[in-house]
């Protein structure tokens, strides 16, 4: 059924976008009705509106925590028009029907980011806002419920087409919009009250979807949800696929890591190439020479702007994405000449304070992997030296990113091999030897890292007889003292970081 919209209630936190909306209400002839700082706004706009409080015969009490809460608003909005009953109670208490109500509810998400101040948080609970969304949205058989100012256009687009009237699906789709506002809205709340409760139900809640063009096959569909701009400008490149928002995650991760100029090179979100060094330039050389091999089609990250010189040797490359902090002019004229090759300008760090993952029934939720060592334990035969001790460092760091089992080989702040996603700790060693050879690193000096303890010496006794001289790990296996024997005995650094670093 379609409905000409004759009466509007609005109400909104943010002003900005509203005077279009205002404008072409007032040219239709709609009467509007606004609580206190909207109807200023319109009023300022040389627009008339009626108060609420001229409506409900209140004015606005405790400081503005009820203004709209009262029958003859929400009778007027949710009354059935073709109930007789309904009309015979708005006639007999004479309550003034609402068509069209917008509300832009008070900003609960911003407030929490931006204090800790527990009370100007808990004032930002919108209570009346809400509840005219839910009214207007239940009674969408009659009403039209706009519940966020990103529909401010849409609904000048649809008032221009048809000249102030709504169609039943219209009502319908914005009914079903700002369901998902409250709920979203809902779900912010109690995540804040419940941030320290031990039995909190999980609850999730983003906006935003992008359709993706498929998921990690094209067979499968795909979406993300989430908020891109808030952390990269897209300077260049086709639209992000699923495996490449998968890789861009995990770089981001990884330099996030990273203080000094570094660049990694990620391959199936496992870091294929990575140094550290005192220019971009360098950085870049010396984490492609790691595996010139796997960094083909890779996603490129670091932490420093990107300079033309860097960019020159970074675009004989092919590779998917480059992300950095920001890409000086002629550099990102030259990088962009290849149209697709994406671009993105990082606005800042990123390392996920929780992880969520699907298994089963359910989903696991566990803290994001933010330690990188609880204890420093020299168990070898001497101490590290300071220039091992800043490989060892840097291949831990390394291998916490790398998918288990792990090892990662370093030399210089430079990965020189790594073993990942290996079903035996042994095998992954044997991968990361191979991968250094394959490109005539010298072992002699080289650190080793592993994700986790050894359960038995043979990764210790491999190292050692390939030149590694230092080796990293969590340490906690039963058969510990195997490993550190060796290590004693043939004159190795074995350090003990007492932090395990499965990735499954
Ligand atoms: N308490 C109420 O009756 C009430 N009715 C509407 N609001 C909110 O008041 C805000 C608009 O207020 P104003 O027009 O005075 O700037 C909107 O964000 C709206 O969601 C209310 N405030 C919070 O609950």
């Amino acid at each position: 059924m379609n409905r000409t919209i004759q009466s509007a209630l609005i109400s909104v936190f943010y002003k900005d976008g509203l005077e279009p909306v205002v404008r072409k209400l007032h040219e239709l002839g709609v009467t509007m009705y606004s609580t206190s700082g909207t109807q200023t706004f319109i009023e300022q706009l040389g627009l008339p509106c009626t108060s609420v409080e001229s409506v409900t015969g209140y004015p606005s009490i405790l400081g503005g925590r009820v203004k709209t809460l009262h029958p003859k608003v929400f009778g007027g909005i949710l009354a059935r028009r073709d109930f007789e009953g309904d009309r015979n109670h708005i006639a007999e208490y004479e309550i003034p029907l609402l068509d069209l109500v917008i509300v832009d509810l008070y900003p609960f998400e911003e407030t929490v980011k931006s204090t800790t101040d527990d009370k100007a948080i808990t004032e930002k609970v919108d209570i009346g806002g809400v509840s005219l969304i839910r009214a207007a949205g239940k009674n969408h058989a009659d009403v039209c419920i706009i519940s966020s100012r990103t529909q401010y256009e849409g609904l000048v687009s649809l008032l221009n087409e048809q000249v102030g009237v709504t169609s039943l699906a219209d009502r319908k789709r914005y009914a079903a919009a700002a369901f998902a506002e409250c709920a979203h809205y809902d779900v912010a709340i109690a995540d804040y009250f419940n941030r320290e409760a031990d039995n909190s139900p999980f609850q999730l809640s983003y906006g935003n979807k992008q359709s993706l063009r498929y998921g990690e096959n094209p067979h499968q569909k795909a979406a993300f949800y989430g908020d891109l701009d808030e952390l990269f400008t897209k300077l260049n490149g086709k639209e992000l696929s699923y495996n490449n928002l998968v890789d861009v995650d995990a770089a981001t991760q990884i330099i996030a890591e990273f203080q000094k100029p570094a660049f990694a090179i990620i391959k199936h979100t496992n870091v294929c190439g990575i140094a550290e060094r005192d220019t971009v330039e360098h950085a870049w050389e010396a984490a492609l020479a790691g595996d010139r091999e796997s960094a083909f089609g890779g996603v490129l990250i670091t932490n420093q702007p990107i300079t033309m010189s860097a960019a020159q040797k970074i675009n004989e490359l092919f590779f998917e994405i480059l992300i950095a902090p920001s890409f000086d002019a002629d550099a990102l004229e030259l990088l962009k000449t290849k149209k697709n090759r994406n671009l993105l300008q990082q606005k800042k760090t990123f390392f996920p304070a929780r992880e969520y993952k699907r298994i089963l029934n359910g989903v696991l939720v566990q803290d994001g992997d933010t330690q990188n060592y609880a204890e420093w334990t020299e168990a070898g035969a001497r101490p590290s030296t300071e220039a091992e001790k800043q490989d060892l460092l840097f291949a831990n760091i390394v291998c916490k990113h790398l998918k288990s089992n792990a090892i990662a080989i370093v030399k210089d702040k430079q990965l020189i091999g790594k073993g990942c996603g290996q079903t035996s700790r042994i095998d992954a060693l044997r991968q990361a030897l191979d991968k250094a050879n394959q490109f005539g690193f010298s072992l002699t000096g080289a650190v080793m890292a592993s994700d986790a303890f050894f359960p038995f010496d043979d990764c210790v006794k491999m190292a050692h007889a390939a030149g590694i001289n230092a080796v990293i790990q969590p340490g906690g296996s039963v058969r510990d003292k195997d490993s550190v024997a060796y290590c004693q005995e043939n004159g190795m650094v074995m350090v003990m970081t007492g932090t395990r670093h499965f990735k499954h």
